[in-house]
C-alpha cells in the first residue's frame, strides 16, 4: 500500500555531536491520524521540522507519497504539507482580515495574486466555512486576525491549513495555548475536519487525554526515537495511568 509519509533511518546530529533524531524509522498510511506524545526535548518538533523541510537530515531519507523529498526545500514540500502551530499568532497575517487570510490560503501555490474582486466573490464561501466552526468567526470576515480571540485564531489557522486539502496535516500542539473549553471545541472541529476531508494527520500534544481519545495510532517519542507505537487496537486498550508510566509520573 502507498505510504503518505516515510522516514527511513532518519538522523539529525547537532554540532555537539548529539543525535536529536536517532535512526528514526516511521511510516504513515493515507488517512492515518497519529497522535504524538513525548516529554520536553523528546524530539517532537525535530520530527515535524524534518518532515516539513525546515530542518535537513544529517542522514536518512524523507518520502512524501513515495516521492523522495529529502533534499527538497520547505517551499517545495509546502505544496503537500500544511502545519498549524501552538502560537495563535503564527500561521495568520495579523494585520490582514480573516477573509484576506482565507483567500491567501486558498491561493497558496497558485500563480494568482490577491485581488479585491476575488475576495468579494469568495466571501459567501468563506462565510459558510467559518459558520461551520461555530465560534462566531463568520461575523469577523473583515476583522484583522490580530483582533480575534485565541480560539478563533486557532480555528482560522486550522481552516486555512485545510482549505486546500493537504496531503499531510501537521498539528503542532495547536490547542496548547487555549483554555480547556476552547481546546475541547477545537479538537472536535479538528476531528470533524480530518474526517470530512479524509486527511492524513500527525498531531503533537501534551494533553494525554487527547492523545488517547483522538486518532487511530499513538506514538511516544523519547531521545529522538520512537519508543512506543500503538495501533488502533492497542490504543483502545490504553488508559491514562498506562501513558503516565512512559513519563515516569
Ligand atoms: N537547531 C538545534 N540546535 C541544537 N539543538 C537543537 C536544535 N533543535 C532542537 N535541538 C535540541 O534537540 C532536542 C529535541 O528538541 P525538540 O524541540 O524536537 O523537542 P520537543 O519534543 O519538541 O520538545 P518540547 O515539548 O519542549 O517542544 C532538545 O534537546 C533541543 O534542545
Amino acid at each position: 500500500m502507498t505510504k503518505a509519509l516515510e522516514i527511513k533511518n532518519g538522523v539529525k546530529t547537532i554540532s555537539s555531536g548529539r543525535h536529536i533524531m536517532d535512526n528514526l524509522n516511521f511510516s504513515v498510511s493515507p488517512r492515518d491520524f497519529v497522535t504524538i506524545l513525548g516529554g520536553n526535548g523528546a524530539g517532537k518538533s525535530t520530527l515535524f521540522n524534518a518532515i516539513s523541510g525546515q530542518l535537513t537530515l544529517t542522514s536518512g531519507s524523507v518520502l512524501l507519497n513515495e516521492e523522495d523529498v529529502t533534499t527538497k526545500s520547505e517551499e517545495y514540500r509546502a505544496k503537500y504539507i500544511a502545519r498549524v502551530f501552538q502560537d495563535p499568532k503564527l500561521g495568520t497575517a495579523p494585520r490582514m482580515t480573516v477573509a484576506e487570510n482565507l483567500l491567501l490560503a486558498e491561493l497558496r501555490g497558485k500563480k494568482r495574486g490577491l485581488k479585491k474582486r476575488q475576495l468579494n466573490q469568495q466571501k459567501e464561501f468563506f462565510f459558510e466555512q467559518c459558520q461551520k466552526i461555530g465560534n462566531g468567526l463568520e461575523n469577523h470576515l473583515d476583522t484583522p486576525t490580530g483582533n480575534l480571540s485565541g480560539g478563533q485564531r486557532q480555528a482560522l489557522s486550522l481552516l486555512m491549513a485545510t482549505i486546500q486539502k493537504p496531503d499531510l496535516l501537521l498539528l503542532d500542539e495547536h490547542t496548547a495555548a487555549l483554555d480547556p473549553k476552547t481546546s475541547k471545541q477545537l479538537m472536535a472541529l479538528t476531528e470533524k475536519t480530518i474526517e470530512e476531508n479524509e486527511l492524513t494527520c500527525l498531531m503533537i500534544t501534551h494533553r494525554m487525554e487527547d492523545a488517547l481519545n483522538f486518532g487511530n495510532r499513538l506514538i511516544v517519542l523519547d531521545s529522538g526515537q520512537i519508543k512506543k507505537d500503538f495501533n488502533k487496537e492497542e490504543k483502545s486498550q490504553l488508559d491514562l495511568p498506562d501513558l503516565l508510566t512512559f513519563f515516569n509520573l
